[in-house]
């Protein structure tokens, strides 16, 4: 039986292979604005650092957003405090597109993570490309060949890495990268179970000189205070904003 995470990757690799066979041309994109940079600064100023995500729908939950905006987005999130953006672009799944990524950070001033499943280098030319000025490695979903591979194009454009993990295991491979930004994905990708157990879990396993990201299922203000007291400055949160009519004041009332 194989698990959503598997269909995503099996859709993924005919999609490179498609767009490799057929590119679009892209503008030249404005040079890398420092994402994990930007996280650092927020954290070490006494704040927290929020990746704020540009989300449609997910294959866990479907449609988040009907009135779905990415430009305007960018802008509310940026007004209430964001210290970097996260915008999907894998259509299949997540009903996301690179214009949107494109749309959003020509909207703002902020960082931006390209939040897809890289599987080959040539998707981090193509990050770039577009824009991006981070990408997302899923250790889940790689060998740890791959992950070099895919990190070393990323430092080569001047991009930053998350590398994601979501046990112990995942976490000493990613620990093998030279990133040293690490998310701790409370969803499992191949279940869709959520437990924020799983960043208290790893958060006492990570070197004291990397930027740790707690990342899906933080709903509210509480949620971020708690983690804090555990010294967990920096998140990723995507479907609670995304759900709120006005997107500027929850991310204020979030971290604010
Ligand atoms: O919407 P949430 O529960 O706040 O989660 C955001 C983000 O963590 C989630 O979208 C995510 C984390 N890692 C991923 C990898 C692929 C796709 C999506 C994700």
């Amino acid at each position: 039986m194989s698990n959503i995470l598997d269909r995503i990757l099996a859709t993924k690799r005919q999609e490179v292979a498609d767009r490799k066979a057929n590119p679009r041309a892209w503008p030249q994109p404005t040079p890398p604005r420092g994402f994990k940079a930007a996280l650092d600064a927020r954290a070490a100023a006494g704040g927290y650092g929020l990746i704020a995500e540009i989300k449609k729908a997910s294959p866990s939950k479907g449609l988040i957003r009907a009135d779905f905006d990415p430009p305007a987005h960018a802008r509310a999130y940026q007004a209430g405090g964001a210290a970097c953006l996260s915008i999907l672009t894998d259509r299949d799944y997540f009903q996301g597109h690179e214009d949107y990524l494109i749309a959003a950070r020509a909207a703002c001033d902020l960082p931006v993570l390209r939040k897809d499943f890289m599987i080959d280098p040539w998707q981090v030319e193509e990050a770039r490309a577009i824009g991006a000025d981070a990408i997302l490695i899923i250790v889940a979903a790689l060998d740890d060949g791959q992950m070099a591979e895919i990190e070393a194009a990323a430092f080569e454009q001047g991009m930053d890495v998350l590398v994601e993990v979501h046990d112990a295991q995942e976490l000493d491979r990613a620990l093998r990268l030279k990133s040293r930004m690490i998310g701790v994905n409370n969803r499992n990708l191949k279940t869709f179970e959520v437990d924020v157990q799983k960043t208290y879990e790893l958060v006492a396993r990570a070197p004291a000189n990397c930027t740790f990201v707690a990342e899906s299922g933080l709903i509210s203000r509480g949620d971020l205070d708690a983690m804090a007291e555990h010294d967990i400055r920096c998140f990723l949160i995507g479907e609670s904003l995304m759900r709120q009519q006005d997107v500027e004041a929850a991310t204020r009332n979030m971290i604010g």
